[in-house]
């Protein structure tokens, strides 16, 4: 009987593409999901010299792999993942590897490692982006955890994944459940870059007037020069989007309740949680969680109307400093996760290597930015770089920006255009750029209603007064 290099479980938008780009190097694949439909459909988008094998049986399934087995799990995060374990493990034998693909939770891959691990079976967490197309053609991949099983499947993840500079976009992101966690963090930056990206969108058309053609080519122009990215250059593409049901343009057919799955509040409570500063990354969230307040919106609309815009003094240097506002608050949102992910390393003991995760960022995922060169070269310089924002040299591309973030954020204050994303960017660079802060009278304020004492700038030691009774 034929025996599979490797078996997908869930044959959904990112479990057929993968199956079929494994399949495409050189690996025969056995692919597993519980609607038939999806089992049958496998064969028809395959292309010739693939071996490939759609199965509707698990039992069949997993008898077809080699071994040790080597089953990457795509399905839904959370109880899917535990349901396809709870019917799986008990067909498979020592030494098997399970790999979650899925944006699961950190916890839940802890979880799964130390259960696997008690049935003799390998379990890895690791993250995948590049949507439907990047899994087809080449993703950023960041496994993580168990490095036996890491080491087995190092050759076939280095020929799936994307290429920069004929390098691999995928690297080893440290132990436990790293792969996830780096993953969780990369969601978080793309939904802060996302929410940069809507913000420069509003200014640009309620501020200086612009209609979908003209937003086409300033895109382009973003993404022919500096501002390169994946994000820039599918923002570009979907302003010439045509809708199919009427005459106008689809992204003005589109209603304006943002969607999530999670992995940004995830991000957002894991920083809380570990006590680390990423403002803009939750200000993301918490955007999409008021944009569903549509209803109320309307309503609140007519009551503060907005009636008085004032187009921008000279156009052309409006547009240019959006340009620089939205490059600098990226660069300052991949500064706050980078951030978080040193804390968690340490936190978690995860090891995660900064200087790779830059990396394979580069290439295949949706946070894919020529920006990441620059930070690659700066972790290079310095692999223990707690902030990005510290590095010299990206200190001089951020004093070159931050006249055009203070002009483009004083723009939409003045003019009542919410602009959340870039605001927060501001007000962290601010703060985290200010040697004194003004919370010594937060300190004071804490010691003198509840006695929560404060520490001194002259003397070592932890101080209490009593603030009614003395030099009042
Ligand atoms: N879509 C994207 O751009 C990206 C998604 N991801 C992550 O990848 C994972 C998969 O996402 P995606 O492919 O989009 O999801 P889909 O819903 O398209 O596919 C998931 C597939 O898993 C199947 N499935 C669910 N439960 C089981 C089970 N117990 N046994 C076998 N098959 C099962 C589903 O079948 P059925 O439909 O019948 O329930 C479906 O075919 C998620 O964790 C997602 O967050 C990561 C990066 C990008
Ligand atoms: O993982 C991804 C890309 O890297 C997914 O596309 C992402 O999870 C989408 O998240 P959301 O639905 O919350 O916007």
């Amino acid at each position: 009987m034929e025996r599979y290099n490797y078996g997908v479980v869930g044959l959904g938008v990112m479990g057929r593409n993968l199956l079929y780009n494994i399949a495409d190097h050189g690996f025969s694949v056995a692919g597993f999901d519980l609607d038939k439909g999806k089992v049958d459909e496998l064969h028809t988008g395959a292309t010739g010299g693939m071996e490939i094998k759609g199965l509707a049986s698990l039992e069949d399934f997993v008898t077809a792999l080699e071994s040790p087995r080597k089953i990457i799990l795509m399905v839904p995060a959370g109880k899917p993942v535990d349901a396809v374990l709870e019917n799986i493990t008990p067909l498979l034998g020592k030494g098997d590897i399970v790999i979650d693909a899925g944006n699961s939770y950190f916890r839940d891959t802890e979880r799964r490692i130390a259960d696997l691990a008690s049935k003799g079976l390998h379990f890895m967490g690791m993250g995948v982006s590049g949507g439907e197309k990047g899994a087809r053609t080449g993703p950023s991949i960041m496994p993580g955890g168990d490095l036996e099983a890491f080491k087995l499947l190092k050759p076939m993840l280095e020929s799936i994944a994307a290429k920069v500079d004929g390098e691999p976009c995928t690297a080893y992101m440290g132990k436990s459940a790293a792969g996830n966690y780096v993953k969780m963090v990369h969601n978080g930056i793309e939904y802060a870059i996302m929410q940069l990206i809507s913000e420069a969108y509003d200014l640009l058309k309620r501020g200086a007037n612009l209609n979908n053609d003209q937003l086409y080519e300033i895109f382009k122009e973003w993404n022919n020069g500096e501002m390169n990215s994946f994000l820039i250059e599918i923002t570009r593409d979907i302003f010439r989007q045509k809708d199919s049901l009427s005459n106008a343009y689809l992204v003005d057919m589109i209603l304006d309740k943002a969607g999530a799955k999670g992995t940004g509040k995830w991000t957002s409570e894991q920083a809380m949680e570990i006590g680390v500063s990423i403002p803009t990354i939750d200000i993301a969230v918490t955007s999409r969680i008021l944009s569903a307040y549509k209803e109320e919106r309307i309503k609140a609309s007519q009551l503060y109307p907005n009636d008085d815009v004032a187009t921008p003094e000279n156009m052309k240097i409006f547009i240019k400093e959006v340009g620089d506002a939205l490059y600098l608050s990226t660069l300052i949102s991949y500064a706050q996760g980078l951030a978080l992910l040193v804390k968690a390393s340490e936190e978690y003991d995860f090891d995660i290597p900064l200087k790779d995760v830059v990396k394979i960022w580069r290439g295949g995922c949706i946070i894919r930015s020529v920006l990441l060169e620059k930070f690659y070269s700066a972790y290079t310089r310095n692999p223990n770089l707690s902030n990005i924002l510290l590095d010299e040299e990206i200190s001089e591309i951020v004093k070159s920006k931050t006249h055009s973030l203070r002009k483009t954020a004083s723009y939409a204050v003045s003019n009542g255009i919410s602009s959340l994303g870039i605001q927060t960017a501001l007000g962290y660079f601010d703060a985290y750029t200010t040697e004194f802060l003004p919370v010594n009278l937060i300190q004071a304020q804490r010691d003198y209603f509840g006695a929560h004492t404060y520490q001194r700038v002259d003397r070592e030691g932890i101080f209490h007064t009593s603030w009614d009774s003395t030099n009042i």
